[in-house]
């Protein structure tokens, strides 16, 4: 039996984590946390899988939540408050934590499970885009870290077919790196081949139309406008160390290569399954095995097209701008993703327009003055004040 976690367990992410442990019984779930958005939720989760602690950030919600559980017949201990998830996140130091939380407030979890000493198996992407650097400060051994995020995991599967001696994720600690460029796929979102001026007046429905993927809302309109790209771009060159120009972003709409590693002798390794979350969820739950039957492969029965175009980065200037900030300096991200966060909720909440969001963020990234070292003091100081400002702009 492995011990997991689950942060963000009601969400996308979480509930497909606990798809697989359903499915493959061989998991002991010794803690869940989520927002407070959906209690009954997080009570039957927690009493079908028979879990000892569940929290909550949401500190007012703790009486309904005590009822909750005791209705649905859990006599799970609760934790309520902003710091819920970082001391469930601490609770299996020789298990797996699996970070499904949406947004940079998810960094503290990750910090508090890798210190632990927990393999963490990270779909929370913002937490690398935020606080890379003490990310890799927090680890405790080499391969702590798993990608969830399907490009990640692919390219993690990819890095086992050759040498590559930095990625914190590659097995393989010894040698030169063969690795030449990382080769992220984007599905291009549900405004594939559509222009700037025919985005304008773009709807929150339209916007969560993702054409592969059932995902959160934050994570599809992120991807609808590409900075989910930006933020994987990120995350990729951050978690496998590479230079960010050795990062070639294109437009896959089929979503099945989840992305590539090209080698320096010209060799390029894809990984691809038609798109399903719980093949890198399950991967990241007992990497590097594998589990049978997680997924249903790719069928070669019926004719099938894969097809690859460039990124219209025009139209879609969030990526470039991700990337401008990577490249700014150690703060810039977390200030790119704090500016979006607030971008995607105001636009979700009819605030702001949808080519507004990108503009808003290239606004605030442009203003901030990046001090030179990064603490995670530094990290809430900046965000603060990014998320203010987008506030500001988006009023
Ligand atoms: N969904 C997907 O297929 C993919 C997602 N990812 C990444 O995984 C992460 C999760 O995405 P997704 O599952 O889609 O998002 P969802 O919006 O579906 O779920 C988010 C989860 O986070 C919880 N949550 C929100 N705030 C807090 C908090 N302060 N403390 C604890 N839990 C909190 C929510 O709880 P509540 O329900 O109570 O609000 C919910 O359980 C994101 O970083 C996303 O980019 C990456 C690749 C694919
Ligand atoms: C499933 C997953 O990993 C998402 O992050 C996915 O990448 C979103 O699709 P896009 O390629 O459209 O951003
Ligand atoms: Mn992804």
């Amino acid at each position: 039996m492995i011990d997991i976690v689950i942060l963000g367990s009601t969400g996308s992410i979480g509930t497909q984590a606990l798809d697989v442990a359903r499915q493959q019984g061989n998991f002991n779930v010794r803690g869940l946390s989520a927002g407070g958005g959906n209690l009954a939720l997080l009570a039957q989760q927690a009493a079908e899988f028979n879990v000892p602690v569940v929290g909550i950030a949401d500190p007012s919600k703790a009486d309904e939540l005590a009822q909750a559980l005791k209705s649905a017949g859990s006599e799970a201990e609760i934790m309520t408050g902003e710091n819920a998830s970082e001391q469930i996140g601490a609770l299996v130091p020789s298990g797996t934590v699996l970070n499904g939380i949406t947004g940079s407030i998810g960094l503290k979890p990750t910090l508090a499970a890798l210190r632990a000493g927990s393999t963490l198996a990270l779909a929370n992407k913002e937490s690398m885009v935020a606080g890379g650097t003490l990310v890799k400060e927090a680890m405790t051994r080499p391969g702590q870290i798993v990608p969830v995020d399907s490009e990640h995991s692919a390219i993690a599967q990819a890095l086992l077919g050759g040498r590559h001696e930095k990625g914190l994720t590659s097995p393989v600690v010894t040698g030169k790196s063969e690795v030449k460029k990382l080769v992220l796929t984007a599905s291009g979102g549900p405004f594939r081949g559509k222009k700037r001026d025919e985005l304008t007046g773009v709807t929150a429905e339209q916007a969560l139309k993702h054409p592969t993927w059932a995902m959160g809302p934050v994570v599809t309109i992120n991807s609808s406008s590409l900075m989910n790209k930006g933020l994987e771009l990120i995350e990729a060159s951050l978690l496998f160390d590479i230079d960010p120009d050795d990062i070639v972003p294109v437009v896959h709409p089929q979503s099945v290569i989840h992305s590539m590693v090209e080698f320096i002798d010209g060799s390029t390794l894809a990984q691809a399954s038609p798109p399903d979350m719980k093949l890198p969820i399950a991967l990241g739950l007992t990497w590097p095995e594998r589990m049978e039957g997680i997924a249903t492969p790719c069928s070669w029965d019926s004719p099938v097209q894969w097809t690859f175009e460039p990124v219209d980065h025009e139209t879609f200037p969030a990526l470039s701008l991700a990337k401008q900030a990577l490249k700014a300096g150690p703060l810039h991200p977390a200030v790119l993703n704090a500016a979006n966060e607030e971008a995607v909720d105001a636009f979700l909440r009819g605030r702001l327009g949808y080519l507004e969001m990108a503009s808003l963020v290239e606004q605030v990234l442009g203003e901030f003055d990046s001090p030179s070292v990064i603490t995670l003091d530094e990290v809430a100081a900046a965000e603060d004040w990014a998320r203010a400002r987008a506030r500001e702009i988006a009023a």
